[in-house]
């Protein structure tokens, strides 16, 4: 058994990686959506398949399958270097010092035909040292900035393969026989490799997971808060008002005959209304206020230390500035108007009850010719021992 390893041991190196890639790009490409694929995807492909294409050759060369000797195995790990670069510039979004990368990279593979195996290794250690250097700072930043750990992982495999370039280069210098370099670094590859494959996998899945939970908070369409993400982000305002008696006050805002706009213009033209309704609520309001998507054509405001008078005017304001000029989408002038229902309550505020009470001033606004602003007075239940109700 352990003749049978060591008589095969890069073959078997190999099959594991081969086998972990398979299975790492089967459970990506089957959870992605095609629509919408995640940043770097493809780079990252073409890194894992040229990776494996310089295994293959690596196994040729060592003879560990029948063929004829080939020795690309150099300039296979340099292109992939600066593959891995492109693909984590890519997924993080930032592209800058590919050219210069490039071309260290491309100066480094020209080596080949020039140098003695002895130099090209020392070449290959720098070149790939700084390569993964700086992919490893890229994922960095985008494990801090997106809160990734995969990000993290594959930052640490290429600061793990930086470090292991440059203790091999330095074992060459120092007089080390460069075979064992060689399989030194053979070895840093293997693991880095799998460290890449594990990370890129995680990291796909985080992201997946993180616009899940974000899609339970977000409405998609306009990108604000939907009622459970308005309660969360409510959270500790509700909690400062009810400890400071503060007035908390709700403004529901409801797009009037949006049947007819949607039948007059279809359905995309309708999406793009409520989007633009969406980006003027967020204009006319403070930094403070909190505008949600509720419903359809509905919007909820909750605007904290704010008082009913307050709230109507910022209401009177929403519906003149929208009343008052036509939308423009894909040129065409959109004439609409909004009733809106405000309430306000002072100290501790259920966001359900006054939702009630926003919903019933709506529905006085609408049934009163829409294109108007009603208001009701928050009553907060009160119950006193030994009376039914006051
Ligand atoms: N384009 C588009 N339409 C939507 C969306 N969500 C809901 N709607 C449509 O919005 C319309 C809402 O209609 P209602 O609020 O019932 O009535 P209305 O026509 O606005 O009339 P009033 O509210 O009584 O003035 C429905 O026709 C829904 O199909 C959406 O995301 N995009």
């Amino acid at each position: 058994m352990t003749q049978i390893f060591t008589d095969n041991w890069a073959l078997m190196n190999f099959s594991i990686l081969l086998a972990l890639t398979c299975a790492q790009m089967v459970v990506v490409y089957a959870m992605i959506d095609a629509n919408n694929p995640p940043a770097g995807l493809g780079l990252y492909t073409v890194f894992f398949m040229a990776s494996l294409m310089g295994w293959i050759a690596y196994l040729l060369q060592q003879g560990s399958l029948p063929g004829v000797g080939v020795d690309v195995t150099m300039v296979a790990a340099i292109l992939n270097s600066f593959i891995l670069y492109m693909a984590a510039g890519q997924r993080s979004g930032d592209t800058r010092g590919r050219t210069v990368l490039g071309a260290v990279c491309m100066g480094a593979i020209l080596c080949v035909f020039f140098f003695p195996p002895d130099a090209m290794l020392l070449i290959l250690s720098g070149t790939i040292g700084i390569s993964a250097l700086a992919t490893a700072l890229l994922c960095l930043q985008r494990s801090v900035r997106e809160r990734n750990a995969g990000d993290g992982i594959i930052a640490g495999a290429c600061t793990l393969l930086s470090l292991g370039m440059a203790a091999s280069a330095s074992g060459v210098l120092a007089g080390l026989d460069s075979s064992q370099a060689r399989d030194l670094q053979f070895a840093l590859h293997g693991v880095y490799y799998a460290l890449v494959v594990v990370g890129f996998l995680a990291s796909v899945l985080i992201e997946f997971q993180q616009q899940l939970s974000q899609l339970s908070t977000q409405d998609p369409l306009t990108r604000l808060p939907n009622r459970r993400g308005l309660d969360e982000s409510l959270h500790l305002t509700l909690a400062a008002a009810a400890r400071h008696a503060h007035s908390t006050a709700a403004v529901l805002v409801d797009i009037d005959h949006f049947k007819t706009i949607n039948g007059t213009f279809g359905h995309e033209i309708g999406d793009r209304v409520i989007q633009q309704i969406a980006r003027a609520l967020e204009h006319i309001c403070r930094n403070s206020d909190v505008v949600a998507r509720t419903g359809g054509d509905e919007f909820l405001i909750i605007l904290p230390n704010t008082d009913l008078e307050s709230a109507r005017v910022l209401a009177e304001r929403v519906r003149e500035s929208l009343a008052d000029y036509p939308i423009l989408v894909d040129q065409q002038r959109i004439a609409l108007s909004l009733s809106l229902g405000v309430s306000a309550a002072i100290g501790e505020v259920d966001i359900d009850a006054l939702y009630d009470d926003v919903d019933k001033a709506l529905y006085t606004a609408k049934q009163g010719g829409r294109n108007r602003v009603a208001s009701v007075n928050h009553q907060p239940l009160q119950m006193n021992v030994g009376s039914r109700q006051a």
